[in-house]
């Protein structure tokens, strides 16, 4: 049985960027399927913002031939009778006012300004906003990840865009956050009594993150060889993975609630900078190869830069210095044009401490919880069973493993679709607060210096390929391996 819809007051949603690969490929869909729950009221308006010179049907027929994939058409075209187009430049006056007097005209409406565009835009457009009075009564502003490239990139957007929104106005989107599997790791670790008492050093070998892309990186080369792996991924969606399995509980799910709690991990992260950098971390960069049966270019060719020193692949070992994880390593690693899609956590406990089986009946194996965030979204708990039969004793190792899909019957909402009603319904709890992101920062910097000082290249590896040797031996050096289910 699916829970029924819950109901949303009328919005205006203005998609910055509505042209862009965020809003066509994630956004409109995720807002899409909302509306087939029922839950984009009538009067509600997404209206789509960028240069190009647009009017309302040409924007919708860019957005129909990109969803049409999705449903049939006829509910597609009603969809999109609730779908406008502005051209504006947010770095130029023209257009505002007429956009602000269309915005104006409900002013009833919660108010959504979403800002799916480079980091550097978003100063300008909240600017702009603000000398519009577009800030007042309940507009909210959505910010993009990576906020920044740094430390103080960051304080200055978040300064600028503070003057014009109010913190609790404010919503630092981090998709993974959104994703089931990652919410279902709070009701899993605080919703059952099983977990929570070997949750900690005494219990849990190490933690595992992998987040690893089939793709490489597209036509996004000029956004991505300014960030690279850490800044694109680490420091924002594995860094609040890593976060909600190390956090205390929570006393509540009081959206400050949870982020104190994950604030305080990030803060106990140890350093890592030039004293041990090289130890600590992998970086790599893709080449020619084959993907997914096709021969690919590598990252130079398909950045049209052969002296790009921008990293498509980080593998990195962090820890965690307070009680509870004083000596469990998390190995992170993520990368772009690996063999296969898959995002999970992987938790390893620790082995039993004295084996009673004799040796001819096999080895014991640690317990391992798995929680797939996709593909195929769900939870595996390798248990240690006796091989049934009436052989003599026999030791296997077997997966407990629910899909979600399998058991509920329904296909997982994408991560945005909840995130965007979550803003329209003024929820921060899945949203990161200005502290996180200065704390992600502080932990991130010294890395990016730390190989900037050291004037090595990234590694490389074949497309295809799950990254550097040095990857494997990184988490090899420890006695452990890289997760399998995985590979
Ligand atoms: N793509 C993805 O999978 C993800 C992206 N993100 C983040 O989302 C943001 C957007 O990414 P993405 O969609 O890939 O970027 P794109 O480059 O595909 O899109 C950028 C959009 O901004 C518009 N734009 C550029 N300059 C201006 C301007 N001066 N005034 C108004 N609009 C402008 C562009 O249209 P035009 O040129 O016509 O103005 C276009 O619509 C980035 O911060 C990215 O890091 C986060 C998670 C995933
Ligand atoms: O934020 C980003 O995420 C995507 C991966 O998201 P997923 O939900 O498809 O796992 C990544 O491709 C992109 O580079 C990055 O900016």
């Amino acid at each position: 049985m699916t829970a029924s819809p819950q109901s949303v007051e009328p919005f205006d949603l203005v998609i910055f960027g509505g042209t862009g690969d965020l809003a066509v490929r994630k956004l409109l869909p995720a807002l899409f399927h909302r509306f087939l729950d029922g839950q984009i009221p009538a009067s509600s308006r997404i209206v789509g913002i960028a240069r190009e010179a647009l009017d309302d049907a040409g924007y919708r027929a860019q957005l129909r031939e990109a969803l049409i994939g999705v449903c049939a058409a006829a509910q597609l075209d009603v969809f999109l009778q609730q779908v406008f187009y502005r051209p504006l430049d947010a770095r130029k006056d023209e257009g505002w006012n007429d956009f602000t007097a269309f915005i104006g005209a409900q002013p009833e409406h919660v108010r959504v300004f979403y800002l799916s565009t480079s980091p550097e835009l978003f100063v300008d457009i909240c600017t702009r906003l603000g000398q519009h009075g577009l800030n007042q009564g309940a507009s909210r502003v959505v910010l993009e990840k990576p906020i920044g490239r740094d430390l103080a990139s960051a304080n200055q957007i978040n300064d600028a865009v503070g003057k014009v929104f109010s913190e609790s106005q404010t919503f630092r989107i981090d998709h993974y956050l959104g994703k089931e599997t990652v919410q279902n790791l709070l009701v899993l670790r605080f919703g059952n009594a099983l977990f929570e008492p070997l949750w900690n050093a005494g219990h849990i070998d190490h933690v595992q993150i992998t987040v690893a892309e089939t793709l490489g990186v597209g036509h996004r080369g000029a956004y991505y060889d300014r960030a690279g792996a850490l800044r694109d991924m680490v420091q924002n969606h594995m860094l609040q993975l890593l976060c909600m399995v190390a956090m205390e509980p929570p006393s509540s799910l009081a959206p400050d609630a949870v982020r104190d709690e994950k604030l305080k991990v990030l803060h106990s992260l140890k350093a890592i900078d030039d004293s041990n950098a090289a130890q600590l971390t992998v970086r790599g960069q893709y080449r020619a190869g084959v993907a997914e049966g096709a021969g690919v270019p590598g990252y130079p060719e398909e950045l049209g830069n052969s002296k790009s020193n921008t990293e498509t692949f980080v593998a990195l070992k962090a820890e965690i210095a307070n009680w509870r994880w004083a000596g469990v390593p998390f190995y992170l690693r993520t990368g772009k044009r690996l063999p296969s899609r898959v995002s999970e956590i992987a938790v390893t406990f620790k082995p039993v401490p004295h084996s009673i089986f004799n040796p001819d009946a096999g080895t014991l194996s640690q317990n391992r919880l798995v929680l797939r965030l996709q593909p195929d979204e769900g939870v595996k708990l390798w248990l240690t069973i006796k091989h049934p039969g009436p052989g003599g004793l026999r030791l296997r190792h077997v997966p407990l493993d629910m899909s979600f899909a399998q058991a509920f019957g329904v296909q997982q909402p994408d991560a945005y679709e909840r995130l965007l009603l979550d803003v329209v319904r003024g929820n921060p709890t899945l949203f990161m607060r200005r502290d996180e992101v200065e704390a992600a920062w502080r932990w991130a910097g010294p890395i990016l210096a730390a190989w900037a000082d050291s004037g090595e290249p990234p590694r490389p590896y074949a497309a295809g390929s799950w990254g550097p040797s040095a990857a494997v031996a990184l988490i090899e050096r420890d006695g452990r391996t890289w997760n399998e289910d995985s590979e």
